[in-house]
């Protein structure tokens, strides 16, 4: 399915129409909320893999976590927006309004949609560790490239994972990461290099030890 008229998804509408060979790095998360450690490896991946652009993609829920202290949507892109202000990121919560749950769908459908851009799904290691359990995961490792950033507490599981071993062969080594986007899947490469010990779950901790006082 190669769509003929402009693809409407909200958030980056405004991508120029002559868009054809883009490098587009897909970074879903749930965002909640987002801070400065998903900023770095945006900036890492932006940079390294030689990126045009990032589409940070606020899930309506990741399919494997408790949704019980998960704020909306909308709240978490508009956070999303506020702290990513480099004009080659653009934050979409598209995949709710495609009713989409599982990343596979999403990907499915903007490589299908878009097949003249090179779209590579950008991860924190700690989701390599996990990958495993993702819907059809080895359906995604065969659509398009993937960029696994180091984190710290992951670092040494993430090559040593189910995912990370069934897809050892497809290892390219970091200093050709400037062109994983135009390789053919399956294809990932670990990034190494600053690292942030910032997550959500220990943001929203100290955020209810705050509320608690
Ligand atoms: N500090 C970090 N370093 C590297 N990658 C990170 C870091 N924090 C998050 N990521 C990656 O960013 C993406 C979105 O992560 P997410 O929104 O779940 O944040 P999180 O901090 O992992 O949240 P939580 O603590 O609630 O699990 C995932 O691919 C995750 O691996
Ligand atoms: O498709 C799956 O089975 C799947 C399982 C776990 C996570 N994901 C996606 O992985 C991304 C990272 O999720 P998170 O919660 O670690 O930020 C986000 O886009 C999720 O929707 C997807």
């Amino acid at each position: 399915m190669t769509l003929r008229a402009p693809l409407r998804i909200s958030g980056i509408t405004e991508l120029p129409p002559s868009a054809a060979g883009m490098r587009i790095g897909l970074f879903g998360g749930s965002f909640n909320p987002i801070h400065e450690g998903h900023q770095l490896v945006i900036e890492e991946t932006l940079r390294r893999l030689q990126l045009d652009a990032v589409w940070v993609m606020v899930t309506p829920g990741n399919p494997l976590k408790n949704h019980a202290e998960l704020a909306p949507l909308a709240g978490r892109v508009t956070a999303a927006r506020a702290l990513l202000t480099d004009p080659r990121v653009r934050v979409t919560g598209f995949e709710a309004a495609y009713g989409f749950t599982y990343s596979w769908q999403t990907i499915r459908f903007l490589t299908k949609a878009m097949p003249d851009r090179r779209f590579v799904w950008i991860m924190g290691a700690d989701n390599l560790v996990d990958f495993h359990r993702w819907e059809r995961w080895r359906d995604i490792a065969a659509m398009v490239p993937l960029a696994v950033y180091v984190r710290p507490g992951s670092s040494r599981l993430a090559p040593a994972s189910r995912a990370g071993i069934a897809l050892s062969r497809y290892r390219v080594d970091e200093e050709d990461a400037s062109r994983l986007a135009n390789l053919p899947s399956p294809a990932w490469v670990y990034l190494h290099g600053r690292q942030s010990p910032l997550s959500s779950s220990a943001i929203r901790a100290r955020r209810r030890r705050e509320t608690a006082k």
